[in-house]
């Protein structure tokens, strides 16, 4: 299992949104397709997170919850939004 923390994932996403190819970088590809389709996979894994939650494994659970986290990140690549910006408001 490869571990990285949140900030190491942000810093690595902000580098594939810059200089990734969307053909091999799901992040490129997320980025360049606009904040539209990311809102939507946002969304999404928001839901699998509640269903994985109340219906599934914690193990799940922890996967859902690892794929919003990871959209949630794109999702501020995109819009230009820092890790201070949101630590400012927790
Ligand atoms: N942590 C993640 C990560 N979590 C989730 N995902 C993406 O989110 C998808 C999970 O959503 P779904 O279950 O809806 O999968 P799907 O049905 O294939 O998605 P859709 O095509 O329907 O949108 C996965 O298939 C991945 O494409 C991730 N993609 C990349 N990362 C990490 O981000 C970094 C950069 O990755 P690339 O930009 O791909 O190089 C690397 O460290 C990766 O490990």
């Amino acid at each position: 299992m490869s571990k990285k923390t949140f900030e190491e994932l942000f810093a690595e996403l902000q580098q594939k949104a810059a200089t990734g190819d969307p053909t091999t970088s799901r992040t490129a590809e997320l980025v360049q397709a606009g904040v539209h389709t990311i809102g939507k996979k946002v969304v999404e894994e928001a839901a699998e997170v509640w269903m994985a939650a109340e219906y599934e494994s914690d193990e799940a659970a922890a996967e859902e919850i690892s794929q919003l986290l990871y959209h949630l990140q794109v999702m501020m690549v995109a819009k230009g939004i820092s890790l201070d910006d949101v630590y400012a408001h927790l």
